[in-house]
């Protein structure tokens, strides 16, 4: 049997200007530009190969060892999209094998929790957009292959790329000008780091898309959001990122959070994401800026309780000091790379010892790179997982 097959890796995104609202369901064009930081693969990834075969009869997904469908009409439009690129890379060139019209069997592994407010539907997107193009040899850039990532699911765009990222909302019907771009690549300001508390509390309050239509449709807060705030904030974050202003970055992204979770309250009825420990680390870090007197973190939450606490290395001592001491019972130390006795213990005035109790996990992590190419391959030479 021929089999043809490519792999490639892809990171998470964590947004510090949210995306939260859709002009069009079907394309996923929202309706305000966002921006994010990519994180570091070496701690949150996905890896797909992407294998095509005459002798495939159906496309399928295999997603950490379980047979998953493709038949939604996100997934659906991301291989139709593919599939009409390389048909034109096989217009070009007749001697090419006809692979836009073979079945395609994908493999694809989380190296995270899937589903659980991780941004996995971002990586896992983007993966897959990424191993496809692989396969097919397609011509086109990162920004051209974000806006078929975009249709699996709008975060996905922006892990297309490493570093800082911005998804350019754009305003064309068909969605060609809503894209992502690099706004500053992992080597700007690789000093970012990211702390990533995962609050005990693994159901979602109300999934994203339907979480966006219900506040596009009922809040009146939201309108302001999108016309007033985030237009410049966009601006404004863009600027911070450039100059490395950690401060001025840092206050845009936990307002941000903050006016998200705000108009989530003014949807009706009101969709809640935070919930009590979520709202203690916001106290906490606010205390922590207060304490220093400057802020030296950031917190965002996305659709979910877990926090991201974004931090330069610089103050790496006072930040997961201040984490340290107040969730050292939680899992995830031990992969930190130093010695924790050397951070500072850094306490603050008014908080619940017991707000560990609601964090089930800490995951240190940094910003990182866009997707990967790799010869690391799940796929067996009979088209089928390997594990399985
Ligand atoms: N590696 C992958 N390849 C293809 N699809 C994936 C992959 N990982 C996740 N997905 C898709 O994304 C879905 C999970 O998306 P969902 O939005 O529920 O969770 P999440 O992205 O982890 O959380 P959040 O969007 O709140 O950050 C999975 O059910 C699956 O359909
Ligand atoms: C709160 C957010 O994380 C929302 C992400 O929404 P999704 O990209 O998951 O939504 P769909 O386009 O419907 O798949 C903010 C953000 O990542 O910008």
């Amino acid at each position: 049997m021929t089999i043809f097959s490519a792999s490639s890796t892809a990171p998470v995104n964590i947004a510090t200007l949210k995306y939260w609202g859709k002009r069009d369901k079907l394309l996923n064009l929202p309706t305000n530009s966002s921006i994010s930081v990519t994180l570091s693969q070496n701690d949150l990834r996905t890896l797909t190969t992407a294998s095509c075969s005459a002798d495939f009869d159906s496309d399928k997904l295999w997603l950490n060892g379980k047979l998953e469908s493709l038949e939604s009409v996100r997934s659906q439009a991301c291989l139709a999209d593919l599939r009409g690129l390389r048909e034109k890379v096989e217009a070009k060139d007749e001697s090419l094998p006809k692979l836009s019209q073979y079945k395609l069997h994908i493999v694809s592994e989380n190296n995270f929790p899937t589903a659980a407010g991780l941004a996995s539907s971002a990586a896992g997107f983007a993966a897959l957009v990424s191993a496809i193009a692989k396969l097919y040899k397609l011509p086109e850039d990162m920004s051209e292959l974000s806006k078929i990532a975009r249709k699996g699911s709008g975060s996905a765009c922006r892990s297309l790329f490493g570093g800082f990222v911005a998804w350019e909302m754009g305003d064309l019907e068909n969605g060609e000008d809503s894209k992502a771009v690099e706004v500053a690549p992992l080597s700007h300001w690789p000093t970012m780091k990211a702390a990533i508390l995962v609050v005990s509390d693994d159901k979602k309050d109300t999934p994203s898309t339907s979480g966006m239509q219900q506040t596009v449709a009922t809040s009146d807060l939201f309108q302001h959001r999108i016309t007033e705030v985030v237009p410049k904030r966009f601006e404004e974050m863009k600027k911070a990122i450039l100059a490395k202003d950690f401060e001025k970055f840092a206050e845009l992204t936990m307002k941000d959070s903050n006016s998200f979770h705000a108009v989530c309250l003014d949807s009706y009825p009101p969709i809640f994401y935070l919930n009590d420990t979520s709202k203690q680390v916001i106290k906490l870090i606010h205390r922590l800026n207060e304490q220093e007197g400057k802020t030296i973190a950031a917190y965002t939450f996305d659709a979910g309780p877990n926090a991201v606490i974004y931090y330069d290395e610089i103050n790496e001592k006072k930040v997961l000091g201040l984490i340290y001491n107040y969730f050292s019972q939680v899992a995830g130390w031990e992969k930190y790379s130093k010695d924790v006795s050397t951070l500072d213990k850094i306490e603050v005035q008014g908080t619940n010892p017991d707000i560990y109790k609601g964090v089930s996990k800490v995951i240190l992590t940094s910003i990182g790179n866009g997707p990967q190419e790799t010869t690391d391959s799940l796929i067996n030479d009979q088209g089928l997982p390997k594990s399985g």
